[in-house]
């Protein structure tokens, strides 16, 4: 029989490398965790440094200022009676490990290395950690001078090894163990470990969490015990937003979860916990019995610290009868878009220092999508003022140069857009009215600070300048020009859009009477970016692009979404348009189109993508998994023909993706060369060996060239 234990875990908006804010961070959960009763707090991985410190854990001051961040930790005794796991750095031996740190009233009592790196798409931990082979074995750790001198204690336990407190065990799976085969909390269930603690630092990607709760819950379904994911939250400085979403199971149920996203920088989990429910469910189990006898013992850390509370003994029933379920709350994708480019856009926005973000707005869907999100993220940050939060109240006033004095508490989001949003309609002779009026449509809707101009003056003097020059004039294809007269011209308006728009972003808050420039945002979607169809350095290039891992599959649908969840009527505008460039002049017999000039649609780029990333295939066996899956509809000469296309373009194209905007990665299958997807960027283009091979498959297909009207699967 125990005593009921509260237990908590948290989600905190570290900053990589921001050792100051993030003891901050560190140190308001541990006080708020205690605040809410609980006796063992868990943190996210690497949370003293940050996760996303990347090469600067080759950094010897990486190490350093963690440790003097530990003993700032280990030196506040608003810190003590509770039992503390938190994550740094360590070098053991001169191997640097990843590693949570134990420490209790002042003393560190463990030190865990990590066993199995994250070393897939952008995780590279086997480039900056080792990870700790000696499965079941401690050795002894000198602590450093700085920790000596405060603790009195000259060594500490490091390996793999469980705690026993006086009244239960506690053991660690950190991250990217739990996602192995042979995750640890296997074996350390069946040594008696009741508590398993995971310190994640796991970033967003869609339809990604139910992954991590269906792990979770099937480790504590068919185990037993509590579980406790603590995971970082928010933009610590790169790509990714870590989706926090901490949380408590006790076999197989969720008993607490936190939010997915917010603009709220420290959030905490709390539950409180009977053990009992445990040792019964493990006990009235045969087979896991039978296991756990044969079991390997781990080596053991004891403590005489007791994680129970008495006082609770009584109230138990009131507290949790059996703990009330947790509404999950797991968002759709459209949700997702929603809200995870948003908490990450405030951050990146707070952070940067800068006043604000200027938009081209098209009328199309792509910078529909950003302008939404932008949207939504003023949605955010106004709820949480309005809830009192004073770290965003703080941040807004800073944000909008508003002087502490005014006490501007901002309370509806049109009001706060038309502060720190700019959209702009970069119009030229090939524009349409309809996307003019939709791009004023919506920006009147969210509340935008509009400007709507021609630039056909502009596009018109570099036009002179190239025929002074040269003595040429290039024509528009549909006036008898060349293809290449055709590009030439079109990209120049697609170039002097981005000038124009970083012009306007250094001098808009300026004609507003503030100082500080705007953050030019981008829309290119993934699809596009896969098939090249953008103009390099137009505007593309902008300087972060919240929608750039997103499909337009995807985009499409979060604007249905969006129309509904706003009550914005003019999105459907956007939805009901067919996407164009409005780069060349419409005449009777021609409108540009996407879909026609890609060749392509953008579910079949979708499905390219995914294949190509995701099912790791080249042309040949992108083609043989698109004849299983498109068989019915296209023949296998068909299916070839479009293959071959798709990685024609892709690689003639791939440059490209060299200076892309960096944007949130949000798709599993995102083409980003700088960080996430590593490829040549100097292709021969012909594929003259796999284009041959994919030939030599068509003709024995030749029997089931059958075609039916179904619609392929994408
Ligand atoms: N392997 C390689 N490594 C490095 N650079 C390479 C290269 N191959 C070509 N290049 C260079 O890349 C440049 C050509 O690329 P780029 O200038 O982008 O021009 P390009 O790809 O030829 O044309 C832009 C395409 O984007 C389409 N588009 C559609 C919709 C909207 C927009 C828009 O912008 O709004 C654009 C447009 O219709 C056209 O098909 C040249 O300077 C060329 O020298
Ligand atoms: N007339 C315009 N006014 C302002 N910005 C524009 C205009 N045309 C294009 N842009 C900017 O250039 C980007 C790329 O243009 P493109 O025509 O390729 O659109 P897209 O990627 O299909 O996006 P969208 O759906 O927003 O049109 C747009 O997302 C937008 O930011
Ligand atoms: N930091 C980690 O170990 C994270 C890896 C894990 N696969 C995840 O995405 O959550």
């Amino acid at each position: 029989m125990s005593y009921p234990v509260t237990v908590a875990t948290c989600a905190l908006n570290q900053w990589a490398l921001d050792f100051d804010g993030n003891y901050d961070r560190i140190c308001q959960s541990i006080i708020e965790s205690k605040r809410r009763g609980a006796t063992l707090r868990v943190g996210s991985e690497l949370e003293i440094p940050g996760y996303g410190c990347y090469d600067h854990f080759l950094e010897n001051d990486t190490a350093l200022h963690s440790w003097q961040v530990l003993v700032k930790l280990l030196s506040n005794k608003d810190l003590h009676d509770i039992l503390i796991d938190t994550g740094m750095p360590v070098i053991h031996k001169n191997n640097r490990y990843n590693c949570r740190v134990f420490i209790l009233n002042g003393k560190v009592i463990f030190i865990r290395p990590k066993l199995y790196m994250a070393n897939d798409g952008n995780y590279r931990e086997l480039r900056w950690f080792r990870p700790w082979e000696k499965r079941l074995q401690v050795e002894k750790f000198i602590l450093p001078k700085i920790v000596q001198d405060i603790t009195n204690q000259t060594t500490v336990m490091f390996g793999d090894a469980l705690i026993d407190t006086a009244d239960t065990c506690i053991g660690v799976e950190l991250c990217e163990e739990l996602f192995t085969p042979e995750s640890p909390h296997i074996a350390m269930s069946l040594d008696g470990a009741e508590i398993i603690l995971n310190s994640s630092g796991s970033h967003h990607e869609l339809r990604k969490l139910s992954r991590r709760i269906e792990l979770i819950r099937e480790a504590t379904l068919k185990s037993g015990g509590v579980y406790l994911y603590a995971n970082q939250q928010g933009c610590d400085g790169d790509r990714l937003y870590y989706d926090g979403s901490a949380m408590v199971l006790c076999n197989g149920d969720v008993l607490a979860i936190g939010k997915q996203f917010s603009v709220k920088d420290v959030d905490v989990v709390v539950a409180t916990v009977d053990l009992d429910d445990v040792r019964v469910f493990r006990t009235s189990k045969s087979s896991r019995g039978i296991q756990a006898s044969n079991s390997s013992s781990y080596p053991r850390i004891e403590t005489p610290f007791s994680l129970g509370n008495p006082k609770l003994q009584n109230s138990l029933p009131l507290i949790c009868p059996t703990p009330p379920k947790a509404q999950l709350g797991l968002h759709t994708p459209e949700q997702e878009i929603n809200l995870g480019p948003a908490c990450w856009l405030w951050d990146y926005l707070r952070r940067s220092g800068t006043g604000g973000f200027f938009l081209p707005l098209s009328g199309g869907i792509d910078s529909c999508a950003t302008a939404m999100i932008v949207y939504s993220m003023c949605n955010l940050v106004v709820e949480a003022t309005q809830s009192g939060d004073e770290q965003v109240i703080s941040d807004v006033r800073r944000v909008t140069e508003t002087p502490e004095s005014e006490n501007y508490i901002p309370s509806d989001p049109r009001e706060l857009a038309n502060r720190i949003f700019h959209t702009c309609y970069l119009g030229t002779s090939n524009s349409g009215t309809e996307t003019r009026e939709r791009a004023k449509a919506l920006a009147e809707a969210i509340g935008s600070y509009h400007t709507d101009l021609n630039m056909d003056t502009v596009v018109e003097s570099i036009l002179s300048l190239f025929k002074l020059v040269t003595g040429k004039q290039p024509k528009y294809q549909v006036y008898g020009g060349s293809a290449t007269e055709n590009l030439a011209l079109q990209n120049i308006q697609a170039r002097l859009r981005m000038l124009l728009s970083y012009l306007f972003a250094s001098l808009l808050s300026w004609v507003r009477g503030r100082s500080k420039s705007l953050l030019v945002l981008g829309s290119a979607n993934v699809d596009e970016c896969l098939r090249g169809y953008l103009t390099k350095y137009d505007c593309s290039s902008a300087d972060i692009n919240p929608i750039g891992g997103i499909s337009k599959t995807d985009l499409r649908s979060y604007i249905q979404y969006s129309s509904k969840h706003f009550s914005f009527l003019c999105l459907e505008d956007f939805l009901n348009a067919t996407p164009t460039a409005e780069l060349v002049p419409t005449t009777e017999g021609y409108v540009q189109s996407d879909e026609i000039e890609m060749g392509m649609t953008y579910s079949e780029l979708s499905a390219f993508g995914r294949l190509r990333k995701v099912g790791m295939c080249g042309p040949y066996y992108m083609f043989r998994k698109l004849a299983c899956k498109w068989g019915g509809y296209y023949t296998p000469a068909e299916i070839a023909q479009k293959v071959k296309r798709f990685f024609f373009y892709y690689s003639i194209n791939r440059h490209k993706m060299t200076t892309i905007t960096p944007a949130y990665h949000a798709e599993s299958y995102s083409p980003d060369d700088n960080r996430f997807d590593l490829r040549p960027f100097l292709y021969n283009a012909k594929w003259t060996m796999q284009f041959r091979e994919i030939d030599e498959a068509v003709k024995n297909y030749t029997l089931t060239d059958q075609v039916s009207t179904l619609q392929p699967a994408f």
